[in-house]
């Protein structure tokens, strides 16, 4: 328990009874000598009547017969009023001080006060150093009594994180036991669970930055999305976004926060593994399901028409994940058909060699109808979200921004990767993911984020995104995000991916470079 009469400090000083009318013009000429306290006002009432005022002196005038101020300055008042001098006494309590004040009476001389906590709405998380955790009680009262009302929940870190949604498990120190919240950034709202999803407010320059590379009309791709904040303000600015997290409650907000900033449709979302959603959203391929009588169902998978092999890349791949991915249904009595890569550009351009069962199938075949995904909802029963490019509305949206008409086994502009821990590792998800003979236009920008430490250097960093790309990197841009301990510092690795990525498909094979860079 805190006791908080301990920090009353008890104040002996003197005051001026003045007319009420006088108190600009006397406070003007006791310019110096008037009490001088952060929060205290040094003109009051007068309680025995309110005609009058209270001119509150500084404790440099200790004694009643104004000797501490020069005779001229008195000599002044006199040509107003008759000075007539009050003992005042000021109790300033535990509520006048700030926490840093307070912390350091309670706080042991050794033991560095806290200076400083990160804010989520209104959560404090205050981030303890080991030689704090046994005043830990103490210090968030004291922080949330310094903060009430902005802050009502006062978090602190247990253990290190080490769950792959990089989500750390908090403890409650004082306040609500409420960890759903709302922050604001740069114009965006994000409502978010902060005991379920992974958040840092320290990176809202770094989400900004990002974005602002981005054009409006643009084609973005999230791999590891959180709730949103790379996301919505794209969205916001006019990009058509393919959001992704393996947090099924970073997917849950990301809808949210999709809706209250009014872009739910320029923001499609997944919840899959980064390396499957990549595949899947970027390659081109042909996949069939066959609806059987007990309502399960069977899937094949064709990558580039006739590379049936590709399909280990999909393996394990349940069918639910599949059908997010897919703007084109079509079904055929108990057989669902999926459409992409080129196909779903249009019917009548299958390519001949398109499997007997989809040949059969083209003939006659019209656009899905809401029935057809609803039949499919009903044999699955489960959600299904699909084509979310035309729906919705975009108040917020970049005004006259056209969202792009290419599919993103053509045309992706950005990939966003962070991840720092690993995104370097997921960088081989690229080879020989795009075709070139469907690609249109120049090849996507990665944003890749990555942790350097003080004894590595950047060219180590490009030699691993180089051997995980297994293809040289021109020209890569290095961005000091932000130092995250004494000897780590995050950065961004902004590269075009290497044409030596692409599947060549005069040989059908991928480009590689040799060691000296040559082709
Ligand atoms: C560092 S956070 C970044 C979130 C968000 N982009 C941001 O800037 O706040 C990394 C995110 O990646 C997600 N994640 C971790 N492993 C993943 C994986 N294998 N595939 C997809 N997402 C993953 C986590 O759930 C987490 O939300």
């Amino acid at each position: 328990m805190l006791d908080e009469s301990k920090f009353d400090l008890h104040l002996k000083l003197w005051a001026l009874r003045i007319p009420r009318q006088l108190c600009k013009t006397t406070t003007r000429i006791l310019d110096g000598y008037l009490l001088d306290m952060a929060r205290v006002k040094p003109i009051t009432e007068d309680p025995t009547c309110e005609k009058n005022r209270y001119v509150i002196l500084s404790e440099r005038v200790q004694t009643s017969d104004l000797s501490d101020i020069p005779d001229q300055t008195l000599d002044e008042l006199k040509k107003l009023f008759e000075i007539e001098v009050v003992p005042y006494s000021l109790t300033l309590g535990y509520s006048y001080w700030g926490a840093d004040h307070i912390l350091k009476q309670i706080l042991p001389p050794e033991v560095e006060v806290p200076s400083s906590f990160e804010t989520i709405g209104h959560i404090a998380h205050l981030n303890l150093h080991t030689e704090l955790l046994p005043f830990k009680d103490i210090v968030a009262k004291v922080i949330y009594d310094k903060n009430y009302p902005r802050i009502k929940t006062v978090v602190n870190k247990v253990g290190t994180i080490s769950n792959e949604f990089r989500v750390p498990k908090f403890e409650i120190l004082a306040g609500e036991n409420d960890m759903v919240t709302e922050v604001k950034q740069y114009g965006s709202t994000f409502k978010l669970d902060y005991s379920l999803v992974y958040w840092n407010s320290r990176l809202e320059h770094e989400h900004m930055r990002l974005v602002s590379q981005f054009q409006p009309g643009e084609t973005i791709c999230d791999m590891f999305a959180g709730i949103g904040p790379f996301a919505i303000p794209a969205a916001q600015k006019g990009c058509l976004v393919y959001a992704n997290d393996l947090n099924p409650d970073s997917i849950h907000y990301l809808k949210i926060n999709a809706k209250i900033n009014k872009v739910d449709g320029y923001v499609c979302t997944y919840n899959v593994d980064a390396r499957k959603f990549i595949c899947q959203l970027m390659a081109a391929q042909v996949c069939e399901i066959n609806v059987k009588s007990d309502g399960s169902m069977d899937c094949s998978i064709q990558y580039d028409e006739e590379t049936m092999a590709e399909n280990s890349k999909l393996a394990g791949t349940c069918l639910f994940d599949l059908i997010q991915f897919f703007p084109i249904v079509f079904a055929c009595e108990s057989k669902f058909f999926l459409f992409f890569g080129p196909l779903a550009v249009d019917v009548e351009e299958a390519p001949n060699n398109a499997t007997s069962d989809l040949d059969a199938s083209v003939a006659g075949i019209k656009r899905p109808s809401d029935g057809c995904l609803e039949e499919y909802r009903n044999a699955k029963g489960e959600g299904l979200s699909v084509a979310c490019r035309e729906k919705g509305s975009a108040n917020k949206r970049k005004r006259g921004s056209k969202l792009p008409n290419a599919k993103t086994w053509e045309h992706v502009d950005h990939v966003i990767m962070n991840l720092p821990a690993s995104a370097l590792q997921f960088l081989d998800a690229f080879r020989g993911l795009i075709h070139r003979k469907y690609w249109k236009g120049a090849l996507p920008w990665i944003h890749c984020y990555c942790f350097m430490r003080a004894n590595e250097t950047r060219e180590f960093i490009i030699s691993e995104a180089e051997s995980a790309l297994n293809a040289c990197i021109q020209d890569p841009v290095f961005h000091r995000v932000r130092d995250v301990a004494p000897n780590k510092a995050m950065f961004c690795l902004s590269f075009r991916l290497p044409e030596a990525c692409l599947i060549d498909d005069a040989t059908n094979s991928i480009h590689h470079h040799s060691a000296d860079g040559e082709l």
